[in-house]
């Protein structure tokens, strides 16, 4: 998908919220299990209930890998559902890989080409040869992690290196490697203050923002540290939307509360 697309959506749903499938067997619904695929059921589900107002989802991989081959087939149906049924809406696989430079280019082929995500979470670590081989995929987006919304953050992400904040230099860096207009970054909804930094260093890039609902992070913050002229956010939700509710009605629940963040995002987005 390309930006311009993923922002006219924007505009059209008067929404940049995206809705985290971290799907956890030990939370979904118990009349879920009876399914033949529990996870997909589940997915299926919270997607109908809440795309008209989301424009981007998140599956976590970790979610799925922890079931195994299930969990893999549940993944391949899910994001198989989303491009037949809602090809407008951007897709994320929040896998955060990256290695040397072969390795990398066949995770970019897993989740690219042969499960079709629009982008990827990437670990910046290993430095820009174990980058560019994602960027190569025209209108497939890196998301790089920059400042995550952890506490963990805080060890290495804002130390200094040669005077200048670790997360700085990977926002700097990065947008000097081969194909980065295919580069958006992760930074956390919990770390809010430090937008309007970032915004100085990226201020035309897409933000992926995890941490508001279950991990405390303000809404209201990041829009006003973080927002641009395209909006260029992309806020994330997943246990406080999807484990809305443990009951029969969990769908009507995730879909209430997704309303209730996309008034908010309607309130503060321009016209
Ligand atoms: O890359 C991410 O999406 C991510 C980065 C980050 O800094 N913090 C963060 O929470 N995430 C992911 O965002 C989701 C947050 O989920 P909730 O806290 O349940 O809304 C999880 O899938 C996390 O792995």
């Amino acid at each position: 998908m390309t930006t311009q697309e993923l922002i006219r959506q924007i505009h059209r749903k008067k929404s940049f919220l995206c809705v985290g499938l971290d799907v956890d067997m030990q939370k979904i619904p118990a009349h879920l299990l009876e399914e033949e695929d529990p996870i997909f059921a589940f997915n299926k589900a919270i997607i109908d209930a809440t795309s008209h107002v989301t424009v981007a989802y998140k599956p976590n991989i970790a979610f799925y890998e922890a079931y195994g081959i299930k969990g893999w087939e549940a993944l391949h149906k899910t994001i198989g559902y989303l491009n037949e049924k809602y090809p407008e809406i951007f897709t994320i696989a929040d896998a955060k890989r990256g290695d040397i430079g072969n390795t990398s280019a066949m995770y970019a082929k897993a989740f690219f080409e042969d499960l079709g995500f629009d982008s990827v979470t990437v670990a910046p670590y290993m430095g820009k040869d174990s980058v560019e081989p994602f960027l190569e995929f025209e209108d497939r987006h890196t998301i790089l992690l920059a400042l995550t919304s952890n506490q963990g953050a805080f060890d290495f992400q804002t130390k200094d290196t040669e005077g200048r904040e670790l997360y700085k230099r990977i926002l700097e860096t990065s947008g000097k490697w081969k194909n980065s207009h295919n580069l958006m970054y992760v930074v956390g909804a919990t770390k809010a203050e430090y937008l309007a930094d970032i915004r100085r260093i990226v201020p035309d890039s897409f933000l992926l923002v995890p941490g508001i609902g279950a991990q405390g992070g303000s809404l209201e913050e990041v829009c006003k540290y973080g927002m641009n002229e395209n909006i260029g956010l992309l806020v994330n939700s997943a246990r406080g939307i999807i484990y809305a509710s443990g009951g029969m009605d969990f769908a009507g629940a995730a879909k209430t509360e997704a309303e209730k963040i996309q008034s908010i995002m309607a309130a503060v987005m321009p016209g």
